[in-house]
């Protein structure tokens, strides 16, 4: 019997939607107002889930404060406030779209969870944008 269990958070970041190879206009015309050279932000929502089988002892499939922890290090502590182009290592050649920074979260948070626990990633970047990525 498996169960998922989904712990929500919250950053605040900026981000330009280009490619570096492409020439103004044309990053105008595939990406719009999001090729403000200026940039803008995002107030992004993050639900982390985890499915698993219940641990007989605990009753747990994962500790939420162990979650917890994890997302604010591998996620809050990187990105909350910050500007994704300029100051996010992972996306100095990466364009920080929502699909981009979902699979980038999931690979960062994979690796500090057990590995026979899976793993979705669900990101908002506007109350009515959001994208999934569960691995593979
Ligand atoms: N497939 C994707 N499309 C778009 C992405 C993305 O990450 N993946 N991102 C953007 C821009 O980041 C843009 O800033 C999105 O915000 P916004 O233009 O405000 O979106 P809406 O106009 O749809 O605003 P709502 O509040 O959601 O109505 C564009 N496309
Ligand atoms: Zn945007």
């Amino acid at each position: 019997m498996k169960v998922k269990v989904s712990r929500k958070a919250h950053f605040n970041a900026a981000h330009r939607l280009y490619r570096k190879d492409w020439d103004f206009d044309k990053n105008q015309n595939v990406f719009g107002k999001c090729n403000n050279p200026n940039f803008h932000g995002h107030n992004y929502e993050l639900i982390v889930s985890i499915t698993g089988e219940i641990d007989k002892e605990t009753g747990y499939v994962i500790d939420m404060k162990v979650l917890k922890d994890i997302i604010k290090q591998e996620v809050e502590d990187a990105f909350d406030h910050k500007n994704f182009n300029l100051e996010v290592p992972e996306f100095k050649d990466l364009n920080p779209t929502a699909e981009n920074i979902a699979v980038v979260i999931y690979n960062k948070i994979k690796p500090k969870i057990e590995p026979e626990l899976d793993l979705e990633i669900t990101l908002y970047e506007t109350p009515r944008n959001f994208v999934s990525y569960a691995g593979k």
